[in-house]
């Protein structure tokens, strides 16, 4: 199949210190990549590479065949991310936010019953009218889930998605989250929930200070796959 997003010996470095190590990954419409580590492994740092929001220090990484670059309109209308935890007007409510995620990716007239659909699937109805900062923790998670469910896409970049989710939330998340893998979408996820690997990641991915080594989704070697 097709690989929708590739990277060819990603390196990354801060000053003198290298975080990835010449990373290989390629991620296919309909299929999910987990990437596992310990803290500071550089998962969110591939992530950041793989959305074309930081350059690598060697190496390549491919969009749909061309060079990644976060800037591009292409990219930016068919990349969507969880990456930023803060990234809220602080003045407009949740309804308003969903609305002008929808309306500037193009939803038009659909806008309004999409951002209704999201509301209810993220358990924010009774919540559309309040600002970001009068939600719980793990409502605005689920708002930010819902402005990157809500608009169009054909790669999801996810950097632990579960974070300040309860139980029965994290459960509706990895069903959504393989629900839209059927609808073909590729998904790049960050995580340190092993039951999210379980139920929605093809091949994992496990980053480890210096090197990295690459699993099927159950567990399995993968040989070189990736
Ligand atoms: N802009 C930066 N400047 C300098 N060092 C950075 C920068 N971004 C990341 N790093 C370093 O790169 C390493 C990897 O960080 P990264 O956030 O990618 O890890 P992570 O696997 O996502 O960790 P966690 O599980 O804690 O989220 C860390 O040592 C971090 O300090």
């Amino acid at each position: 199949m097709r690989a929708l997003l590739e990277l060819q010996e990603v390196v990354r470095s801060y000053g003198g210190s290298r975080v990835l190590h010449g990373v290989n990954l390629t991620v296919a419409p309909g299929q999910c990549v987990a990437l596992t580590g310990s803290n500071g492994s550089g998962k969110s740092t591939l992530l950041r590479l793989a959305a074309g929001r930081e350059r690598p220090t060697s190496g390549t990484v491919l969009f749909d065949g061309a060079s990644m670059d976060g800037d591009e309109p292409a990219v930016r209308a068919a990349v969507a991310t969880v990456m930023d935890v803060d990234a809220f007007y602080p003045d407009l409510t949740v309804r308003e936010h969903l609305m002008l995620v929808a309306l500037a990716h193009g939803l038009g007239a659909t806008a309004r019953d999409a951002v209704a659909e999201a509301l209810t699937g993220h358990h924010l109805a009774d919540h559309a009218d309040l600002v970001p900062s009068a939600l719980s923790s793990g409502l605005r998670q689920q708002m930010l889930l819902a402005a990157a469910f809500v608009r169009p896409h054909d790669l999801l970049i996810v950097d632990e998605p579960e974070q300040r989710l309860d139980a029965a939330a994290r459960r509706e998340l990895a069903d959504r989250l393989a629900r839209h893998k059927a609808q073909g979408v590729a998904i790049l996820m960050a995580t340190h929930n092993d039951q999210l690997v379980e139920a929605v990641a093809d091949r994992v991915m496990r980053l480890a200070a210096g090197q990295h080594t690459e699993s099927a989704g159950d567990g399995r070697e993968h040989g070189n796959a990736f």
